[in-house]
């Protein structure tokens, strides 16, 4: 098959959170299954920087609302796949992909409803007709709109599959300051108001509509976990569907990972305490082996579940711990962890970052990775945790749920623990409950360890299901 594949971010070229790690590891697969895959994307400030990519198509033109959109295709490669950035100055030649640091640019809504038309306009040039035009998030959800109502001959026999990464994220936006939709009449008597809805577009005009784990897919069904869109999902039930992200074993395997001081594995664990007192001695805690070391490593948002974790935090660190979060992202939830940190600097130490290489070590050098989201679409580091033997402490929610077995419900399968409200007490007694374990029962936990290293989520797997979508369009 021939894949499109439209995305706002990717790993190693431009990367915010999950989203990235998916845009690369999955076309990589899909291509090693055989299939003829090309990404589109815009091109960044950063891509630009870092590695100046050349021009392949100089001139574009995208006409919308009579006024030409002018702009050029460059070349980047990932692995074997080839990645075509949309080269548009105006929009992409900024410091950050979405936001200035602060606050969202007020014209994402043009710039990715432009990006969303730039794509298709892109695969026409360099005549690559798809099977699938396969879209990711909000940002690309307009592509399936404009292959419905604007295509030409050249994508007639093309079908659109939209993947959800997160539901919470909808891009709405007042269709009067969007200038590239200004002549969009077909949107015209589907706004919210005055404003575009760019997932809930996606949603009524893709071929199929799938998520990155089969149970956010069933939540995404129900009222409460349908991100205010239930009516549009149970309007295309029959083409929503789930599928588990895999976790890239070529990143993130301690046996081979090159950021760690000394690589690990489930019949050599030794090398997990070398990167345990890296970790400790990196990051400013005492090196104690004994102490458990509590790690996080997310963007600071509410989705995460600071809204009941920062309440509890205090009451937490009353515990003989230590705990680390890495993370960028809502200043207002910085602010709180960085006073937090100061009063209590032996137990806990929050680093405002954005870090590969710290992340990589924190997953390593922790016993636990705490991750209580509040909405979970599928959650990568998780399943880089249990790969690093680093116990996750969990919400059973979203993907968090079908990638991470409780201790209490199945305790000889057990690989994490795992609780359900969404509530600083049942987040507290969850944790409670895993020192306790970690102290009492030392050998259980080696064991429970060793089974989480054990577990498997390839990306192999996740793109035959993929393959098995598409067919089904
Ligand atoms: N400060 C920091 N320093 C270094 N690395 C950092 C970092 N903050 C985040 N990361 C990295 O970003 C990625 C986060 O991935 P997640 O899937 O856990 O969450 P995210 O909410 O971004 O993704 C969304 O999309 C993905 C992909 O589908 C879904 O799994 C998920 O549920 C959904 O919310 C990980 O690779 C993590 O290590």
């Amino acid at each position: 098959m021939k894949i499109l594949f439209v995305v706002s971010e990717v790993e190693d070229l431009a990367k915010t959170g999950g989203l990235a790690d998916v845009a690369k590891a999955l076309p990589i697969e899909l291509k090693k299954l055989g299939h003829e895959v090309i990404i589109v994307m815009p091109y960044y400030k950063a891509i630009a920087d870092k590695f100046s990519a050349p021009v392949v198509i100089d001139e574009q033109t995208l006409f919308a609302n009579h006024k030409p959109y002018r702009f050029q295709l460059r070349q980047l490669q990932i692995e074997n796949v080839p990645v075509y950035c949309v080269d548009y100055p105006d929009y992409f030649d900024r410091n950050g992909f979405y936001t200035d640091g602060y606050h969202a640019y007020p014209d994402n809504a043009e710039r990715f409803a432009f990006f969303a038309g730039a794509a298709l306009q892109a695969s026409k040039s360099l005549d690559f007709q798809p099977d699938i035009v396969h879209c990711n998030d909000w940002h690309t959800a307009l592509t399936p709109y404009f292959m419905k109502t604007h295509s030409s001959e050249f994508f007639a026999n093309s079908k659109s599959i939209l993947t959800i990464h997160n539901g919470a994220f909808h891009g709405t936006h007042r269709l009067d300051q969007i200038p590239f939709l200004h002549d969009q009449y077909e949107l015209h008597n589907q706004l919210d108001g005055d404003a575009v809805n760019f997932l809930r577009i996606g949603i009524r005009y893709a071929n199929k509509i799938n998520t990155v784990s089969p149970n956010y897919a069933k939540e995404l069904l129900t009222t409460l976990g349908s991100h205010m869109l239930y009516h549009e999902f149970q309007q295309r039930k029959d083409d929503v569907s789930g599928i588990l992200n895999g976790c890239d074993y070529s990143q993130w395997d301690p046996a081979t990972d090159k950021h760690l001081p000394e690589n690990f594995d489930v019949d050599n664990p030794a090398g997990k305490q070398s990167c345990k007192r890296e970790l400790q001695k990196k990051t400013g805690f005492a090196e104690d082996p004994k102490i458990p070391l509590i790690g996080m490593v997310c963007r600071l948002t509410e989705q995460k579940g600071f809204g009941y974790l920062l309440p509890v935090l205090e009451d937490l660190l009353q515990h003989n711990i230590q705990l680390l979060i890495i993370g960028t992202g809502d200043p207002s939830i910085g602010e709180v962890l960085k006073r937090l940190a100061q009063i209590h600097p032996d137990r806990f130490i929050f680093i405002n970052t954005f870090s590969e290489e710290l992340a990589h070590l924190l997953e390593a050098g922790s016993d636990f990775f705490l991750m209580p989201s509040l909405f979970e679409p599928c959650g990568l580091n998780q399943m880089y945790s249990l790969a690093y033997g680093t116990i996750p402490i969990v919400r059973g929610v979203g993907g968090l749920k079908d990638t991470v077995i409780d201790m209490l419900n199945q305790p000889d399968q057990a690989t994490g623990f795992v609780f359900e409200n969404p509530d600083s007490t049942a987040l507290l007694s969850c944790v409670q409950r895993a020192l306790l374990y970690y102290y009492e029962f030392p050998e259980s936990f080696a064991h429970m360890k060793k089974r989480a290293m054990q577990s498997r989520f390839t990306w192999q797997q996740a793109a035959q299901r993929y393959v098995e979508l598409y067919q089904s369009c």
